[in-house]
């Protein structure tokens, strides 16, 4: 491409000149413009590319430098060259240090000289825009990316710094600029704090590749600490000879937090932010393997919390959700911090006392914890009251690895549990046979309905005001051929947790119908049945079919049928409860609340219920004092009283066992009573017996 030079002179001397100087070498690379004025020159030059500008500085219309101003603002990444006389030498020295490139003097405008000055001229100015433009280029590109990069030179001095990091250094590129690397970029160990060599000194030792190692932080000139990571090359010359390092880095705060929260997450349980299972054998593995050195004896507690599932039927998984939380927190204040408690899911914790040295720890800690546990939970303005069962295992006792320990402190919690809960119990090995027996129950359950082994037994529900048996109650028992009678207390909830529940209930409320059927028969009419439907039944999807079902095929009248339900069966979901209660009122069914006063029923809610009856608890019948009939309990017997009143529902008091308490019952003009002062449960030979002579009275 030839250069294109305008020649601004109005001495049409020296344009020629220079014209023979430039164009006239065969192949000239010059294409020559001529103008005699600033304004023309001025013109030319916005009418399109000039690659040179020669300019003599005395023009018609501007003298000096007022016109290479001019001329230079316009142009000015053109190469200008002034045209001087000697006696204006000091005015192309002026121009040259306002951006003029040099000057060539009038009258020496040398054939060979000038062409190759010119064209040098034009070629350095082109490489210099260029280089600008990959230095804007690169510098643009290393402040838009987010990582930072410092570079060094020969001396592990900084000469450059983003402006990622300037901001994860704290320190600007001219404070930075000079100064030696590690003082900028100072960088620590992360676990022990010791100083790191940064990788750009490391490389002008060893002119290789370096990175950190992972565990670095970078500590900025205001002290805030940064976890990094890093790599770091070295830069050569065009002689491939070592010149400094560039070190590109980047924050990675965000990064090590997800880590750590994956972590934390990965070893705790959400509910309560305790540790869960993973970390709680990790910490019980370390316990042992320390207790030898120190002389400890780690003791496990295992905890279940009682009738927890109560307040998660009755008031929500969120309200059992926030006292579990609450619980946690109740247990953490109970013991040591190098102590761990963990949630093993459901209502169940284990804590792991790490350093026990006896026994009699492990006692108190328990202790401690039913104390704890004993005061009420404020929840959403509910009071709740809770306890827990504990068995405790100890090490190298009761087992020497984790999942034995905790399997034997479970056995513990089952013992505390059957004696009662809110105790706590040391792991016995023959407790193990307790565990043993539950499995065999669980097994000889599955074979007794075919076997024909289970029986139902009658209650009756004695009216307290005309003593006339108004009904019986069916209470199921199990004629094992070797165990002899089994109580329900034994089996019902080992049904309900492997669903045998379900076919046995069935079973219970087709007999209770034949049963009716069969005295109706013999003329045994106006009572009814009370039949008890466990949680898991009440459920199941087909109840209602199999219900209507066995109404039909037994031929019985529905609403001889009392269906028996807790409370915290019926608020488990309570649309859906109304919905079924609804669906069996309307075929004339009785439907009873059993054990009424142990739930924590709102009663507006038992208020959207079609219920007939209330069956206050035998705890608080129990509890009447005799005689008087005052006393705590006695004003919640006579408050459930004057409710069913108000309600229009019958009200049954169960365990009725002295007269003091019938007594009671019959001031308060409670509707029924039902317990062993009137009868023991029997069977149904006893119970006809019973109905065909009338209750005695
Ligand atoms: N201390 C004392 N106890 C009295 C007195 N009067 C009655 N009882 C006992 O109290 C229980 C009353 O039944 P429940 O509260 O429904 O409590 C029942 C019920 O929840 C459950 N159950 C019984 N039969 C069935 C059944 O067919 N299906 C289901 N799902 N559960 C049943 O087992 C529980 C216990 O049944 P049982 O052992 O038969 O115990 C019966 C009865 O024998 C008294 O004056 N003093």
């Amino acid at each position: 491409m030839p250069y294109r030079v305008l020649i601004l002179s109005p001495d049409a001397h020296d344009v020629g000149i220079l014209r023979q100087a430039l164009g006239n070498a065969r192949d000239s690379p010059f294409i020559l413009e001529d103008a005699a004025t600033l304004a023309d020159g001025l013109r030319r030059i916005q009418g399109g590319h000039i690659d040179a500008i020669l300019v003599d500085l005395q023009l018609p219309d501007s003298q000096g430098l007022a016109g290479f101003d001019r001329l230079y603002a316009a142009a000015r990444h053109t190469p200008i060259l002034t045209l001087c006389g000697l006696d204006n030498e000091a005015h192309a020295v002026e121009a040259v240090q306002r951006g003029a490139q040099g000057w060539l003097p009038k009258g020496f405008f040398d054939n060979y000289l000038v062409p190759q000055s010119l064209r040098n001229i034009i070629e350095r100015m082109k490489v210099e825009r260029g280089l600008y433009v990959a230095q804007a280029r690169a510098e643009i590109t290393l402040n838009s990316i987010g990582d930072a990069v410092v570079s060094v030179d020969m001396l592990g001095r900084v000469d450059y710094l983003n402006v990622a990091a300037e901001l994860v250094c704290g320190w600007s590129r001219e404070d930075a600029r000079g100064r030696p690397v590690a003082e900028v970029i100072d960088l620590v160990d992360a676990d022990s704090g010791h100083t790191i060599i940064s990788p750009a000194d490391e490389i002008l030792h060893t002119d290789q590749p370096a990175t950190l190692s992972g565990n670095a932080i970078l500590v900025s000139r205001q002290g805030r600490r940064v976890p990094i990571e890093d790599s770091a090359a070295p830069i050569h010359d065009w002689d491939r000879q070592l010149v400094g390092a560039v070190m590109v880095f980047r924050d990675i705060s965000d990064t090590v937090a997800l880590t750590a929260k994956m972590r934390h997450l990965a070893q705790h349980d959400f509910l309560t932010n305790l540790p869960n299972r993973a970390l709680l054998n990790d910490r019980i593995t370390q316990a042992i393997a320390i207790s030898r050195r120190n002389n400890t004896a780690p003791a496990l507690l295992f905890l279940d919390l009682d009738k927890f599932k109560h307040v998660n039927d009755s008031m929500g998984h969120a309200v059992g959700d926030r006292l579990l939380h609450a619980v946690s927190q109740r247990l953490v204040a109970c013991v040591r911090t190098s102590d761990t408690v963990s949630r093993h899911g459901g209502d169940e914790f284990v804590i792991l006392l790490a350093n026990e040295r006896r026994a009699r720890d492990a006692a108190a800690a328990a202790d401690k914890i039913l104390l704890a546990l004993s005061a009420p939970f404020v929840i959403d303005s509910h009071e709740l009251h809770t306890s827990t069962s504990i068995g405790i295992s100890t090490f190298p006792l009761d087992g020497t690895d984790a999942a034995t320990l905790i399997k034997n402190a479970d056995t513990a919690m089952y013992h505390a549990k059957d004696l009662g809960r809110n105790n706590y119990q040391f792991f016995r090995q023959d407790m193990n046979t307790r565990a043993v027996e539950r499995q065999l129950i669980e097994t000889s359950l599955r074979q007794a309905l075919e076997r024909g082994e289970f029986t139902l037994y009658y209650q009756p529900k004695i009216d307290l005001q005309t003593d006339c048996i108004t009904g019986v109650e069916a209470l199921l028992r199990w004629e094992h051929p070797e165990w002899g009678l089994v109580m329900p207390e034994r089996f019902v909830s080992i049904a309900e947790e492997c669903g045998l529940i379900v076919p046995i209930g069935r079973w219970v409320l087709s007999q209770a119908c034949a049963q009716l059927v069969r005295w109706r028969d013999i003329g045994i009419l106006d009572i009814s049945v009370a039949v008890n439907i466990s949680a898991v039944e009440f459920r199941h999807r087909d109840f209602f079919a199999h219900a209507l079902a066995i109404f039909d095929a037994t031929g019985v009248d529905p609403a001889q049928i009392q269906l028996e339900l807790t409370e915290s069966v019926l608020m488990h979901d309570v649309a859906a409860s109304a919905l079924l209660l609804g669906k069996f009122k309307a075929m004339g069914l009785q439907i009873a609340v059993d054990d009424f006063g142990t739930g924590y029923s709102s009663l507006s809610y038992l208020n959207e219920f079609p219920i007939d009856v209330l069956k206050i608890d035998q705890s608080f019948v129990k509890a009447i004092e005799s005689g008087t009939g005052a006393g705590r309990n006695g004003a919640i017997v006579s408050a459930v009283i004057d409710m069913g009143k108000n309600l229009h529902q019958r009200v049954i008091a169960e365990g009725v066992e002295d007269v003091a308490q019938l007594a009671f019952l019959k001031d308060h003009k409670c509707n029924e009573g039902q317990g062993f002062l009137f009868s023991h449960p029997v069977n149904a030979a006893q119970m006809q017996a019973m109905l065909g002579n009338g209750w005695p009275g």
